[in-house]
């Protein structure tokens, strides 16, 4: 059986279904290929992101964090909660409802916008033809007018540490884990590591994160990656820098990790162990030997600009092309490509993608860091401005971090922005708004913001920028 559309979506992550949903939208008639199958063995839609990415982790960091300020930060407020308790198998089974609610809402989308969907896995064949290889091994053939490809990403795994059933896992395996460990390892002191870490060490595990890397969190703004590094050490995860996993070893319930710094070589023993030391490209199964789609040398899809590949029609996004392996990042990319394909004119911008690592406090930034700014010789000014100096960061019990702001030491207009505090993720997109509108210190700090709120933080930031902050003392004072 052949059937032709204009686009054939493959994956259905943020990146795919969201191209296929705006190209129904634009008129289109559209495919989207999906081969991912739940715990339960149903076909489900949403790829990494909401089955087992983004949502059901931030499922578990919202209710880590809600027992953790119940047991120990509601008697600051006279709130006396003793006895409070985790019942761990509860919380996981409701971070499992919201992932069976959201990926059942992008199959109602699908419907809604009239996108065919296929279970199975799709391939690229020559002439923009796609098999779909069903899950009970039947295959058909659709030709498209165009191809997306989206088929994400997967974990790295590291010779030292395989994978086993329950004790060494990965990202995935650590959002099931039935019972608290006593005592857990993370390899890898990167956005997941220590999301997940904080996870369990906010549920009572003593948590060791193990990052090969002198710096932490290298490529953040340094003076926030210093900030967040002390408050993490302070919530009791255990950040071992320049430590580099080169053995373990399974005996029975537990696990010895072997690890080298620059001290030499160390054991420590774990209940648990996750391995987070980044994702890779997947594109296996993904492309026929003839479909003609170059692989660049690190085994991204190979694409232009406008995330074109090598062969005209056929486009990728999402985790697997160059640029962060973000899902706001893959959908945008979607968009894009569908309006691009429906013949509109349209571009990403990636230098105004935001990035949040949702720690408690939140740390999130857009565009450059002073570092960056300093390597390129661009003259800039910063602004600081500390929450602690915040009324409402006082009232919420929290009065970590700040907001930075770089801007251009001559033309003022906005560089960067890096927070480090409660709810940064959500006050990031004064940042990405500046950016987009190449707005100025100085837009920001005319606007009027609303008292009592955390984003003031911004506003005095941006007003810190030439010296004129209002609730601290400007260290140059300017007129
Ligand atoms: N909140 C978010 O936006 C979010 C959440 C989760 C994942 N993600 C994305 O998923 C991707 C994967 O996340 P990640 O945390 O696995 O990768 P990452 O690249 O953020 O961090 C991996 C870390 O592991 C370290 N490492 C590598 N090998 C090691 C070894 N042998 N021993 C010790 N440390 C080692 C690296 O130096 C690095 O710092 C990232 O691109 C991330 O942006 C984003």
């Amino acid at each position: 059986m052949s059937d032709k559309f204009d686009v054939v979506v493959i994956g259905a992550g943020p990146g795919g279904y969201v191209a296929a949903i705006r190209a129904a939208q634009l008129g289109l008639k559209t495919a989207c290929i999906e081969k991912w199958v739940n715990k339960e063995g149903k076909s489900v839609l949403g790829g990494t992101c909401l089955n087992v990415g983004c949502i059901p982790s931030k499922a578990l960091l919202e209710a880590s964090h809600k027992f953790h300020e119940a047991k120990h930060d509601f008697d600051t407020f006279g709130i006396q909660a003793p006895n409070v308790t985790m019942d761990v198998p509860k919380m996981i089974e409701r971070k499992d409802k919201i992932v069976t609610q959201l990926t059942g809402g992008i199959a109602m989308l699908f419907k809604a916008n009239g996108v065919t969907p296929f279970e199975g896995t799709g391939k690229l064949l020559a002439g923009k033809k796609v098999e779909v290889t069903g899950h009970d091994g039947s295959t058909q053939v659709l030709e498209a007018e165009n191809v997306i490809i989206a088929s994400g990403s997967v974990p790295v795994e590291i010779p030292p540490a395989p994978l086993t059933e329950d004790i060494i896992v990965d990202s995935t395996g650590a959002l099931d884990f039935t019972a608290t460990p006593a005592r857990l390892g993370v390899i890898g002191g990167g956005v997941i590591g220590l999301e997940l870490g904080s996870v369990w060490s906010r549920l009572g595990a003593e948590v060791t994160v193990f990052e090969a890397m002198d710096t932490f969190l290298a490529a953040m703004d340094q003076q926030i990656a210093k900030e967040v590094k002390k408050s993490l050490t302070k919530q009791g995860l255990q950040i071992e820098l320049g430590a580099r996993v080169t053995a373990t070893q399974v005996n029975g319930q537990e696990v010895e990790v072997t690890y080298a710094d620059a001290k030499g070589e160390h054991k420590k023993v774990f209940d648990k162990l996750i391995v987070c030391v980044g994702r890779k490209p997947y594109t296996k199964g993904v492309l026929s030997e003839d479909a003609g789609v170059s692989l660049d040398e690190r085994g991204f899809i190979f694409v232009d600009d406008q995330c074109q590949t090598s062969v005209p029609g056929v486009y990728a996004i999402g985790d697997v092309v160059r640029g962060p392996m973000l899902a706001h990042k893959a959908s945008e990319e979607g968009v894009t490509v569908a309006e691009i394909i429906a013949g509109h004119k349209a571009q990403m911008n990636y230098d105004a993608i935001p990035g949040v690592i949702y720690t408690f406090p939140e740390v999130a930034s857009v565009g450059k860091t002073e570092e960056e700014l300093k390597a390129a010789g661009v003259p800039y000014k910063t602004g600081v401005f500390p929450f602690s100096a915040i009324g409402r960061a006082m009232a919420n019990n929290c009065t970590e971090g700040m907001v930075k702001i770089l801007a251009h030491e001559e033309t003022d207009r906005v560089l960067g922005m890096h927070i480090f505090g409660q709810n940064a993720g959500e006050m990031i997109h004064n940042g990405v708004i500046a950016l987009e509108f190449a707005s100025s210190a100085e837009d920001l700090a005319l606007m009027c913001f609303a008292h009592p709120t955390l984003s003031e933080a911004v506003h005095e930031a941006a007003l810190a920028v030439d010296g004129h902050a209002i609730h601290m003392a400007n260290r140059k004072k300017r007129k």
